[in-house]
């Protein structure tokens, strides 16, 4: 069967055995609750104090939260979003021509994960991944098809990594830091990786992404107005509300480990649609390989510094869990021979 799902004849009418989880791992059919608690911050509120206050307690208590006012046009954010739509259902020729499953492929489209070829079942996506930073670096490498792509989410890669950038800024300001504390090499890799699920015709059986940590310093995602995103959350899986004109944060685990521990890195998970397709837009700000990754200010540590060379070897290394990696760099770990 084609490896792309994206290239598959539409609608899907059974679900293909490889797609499917034993009965332990699947979702399931009966509803989940809804997150409706989720913060909504409006980064346009008169007083920065509260802004601060407010992003602080989010990243302490949910680990993710809405951002409105963000100052990213809705117009671009529409563009960008049917670019990618124009990109997954485009000639198939093209897609192959970025297909890979290699690590170090500065633009890559693949599907389910990067283990495709080795694991027993698949997850029910496509993914777009480039980088974006800095532009003139890396646009060279992006998809051609639609032909506004490069114009379009190269405008979109500059909004968005300043969004990010007065995001941490915030954060800085509300941990006591200097507010650029997190710019140059703690920022250095921006990545877009964008998300394709075809509908499916059973999500109780499938899953459009495994469960995870974002390994990152911070996420922000731009959701369509199909749902599917959940959070583990007061012992339970969680339904996201999705709004397509806001964008979802979520702090990384190296922001965590930034907060020594303070803030929260959530696990979630995608679950797939009977009728719709569904496509996200993730940006992810990364550290340079060779920074140093410690907590900043409170003692003691929870952590030991790591650069995140090492945290990414570990993270590869443990089956690309970054739960797991974390805990071979706290301070009270005791399997720390992972690296040797
Ligand atoms: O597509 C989504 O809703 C979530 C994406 C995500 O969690 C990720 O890319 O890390
Ligand atoms: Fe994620």
């Amino acid at each position: 069967m084609e490896t792309l799902m994206s290239n598959w004849l539409n609608p899907v009418e059974n679900t293909p055995e490889k797609y499917i989880f034993p009965a332990n791992q699947r979702p399931g059919s009966q509803p989940f609750p809804v997150m409706n608690d989720i913060p909504l911050i409006d980064l346009q509120h008169p007083n920065p104090q509260h802004i601060i206050h407010q992003i602080i307690d989010a990243c302490q208590r949910f680990g993710i939260f809405q951002v409105i006012n963000h100052g990213i046009p809705g117009s671009l954010m529409e563009d960008t979003m049917a670019v990618m739509k124009g990109f997954f259902a485009g000639p198939a020729e093209h897609k192959a021509s970025l297909y890979s499953t290699d690590l170090t492929k500065k633009c890559r489209i693949y599907s389910s994960t990067l283990n495709y070829d080795s694991e027993e079942v698949h997850y029910w996506r496509d993914n777009l991944t480039h980088h974006c930073y800095p532009l003139h670096d890396h646009i060279h490498l992006w998809p051609h098809h639609p032909p506004t792509y490069r114009q379009v989410v190269g405008a979109y890669a500059v909004e968005t990594r300043k969004l990010m950038v007065r995001i941490l800024e915030t954060i800085c300001e509300g941990l006591g830091l200097k507010p650029d504390y997190l710019e140059g090499e703690m920022t250095k890799t921006q990545l877009l990786s964008v998300n394709h699920h075809i509908p499916c015709p059973d999500p109780s059986l499938t899953l459009g992404m495994p469960q995870h940590t974002d390994p990152n310093l911070i996420t922000i995602l731009q959701q369509c107005s199909v749902p599917g995103l959940q959070v583990f959350r007061h012992h339970q899986w969680m339904d996201v509300p999705s709004d397509p004109t806001a964008f979802l944060v979520v702090p990384g685990l190296q922001l965590k480990v930034m907060s020594n521990g303070r803030f929260w890195s959530p696990i979630h998970r995608v679950m797939t649609h009977r009728e719709e397709a569904r496509t996200t837009i993730g940006t992810f700000l990364i550290p340079s390989n060779e920074i140093v990754i410690e907590p900043a200010g409170d003692s003691p540590a929870a952590y030991r510094g790591f650069t995140y060379a090492e945290f990414f070897k570990c993270f590869t290394r443990s089956n690309c869990d970054a739960d797991t990696a974390l805990t071979y760099f706290q301070t009270n770990s005791k399997s720390p021979t992972l690296l040797k």
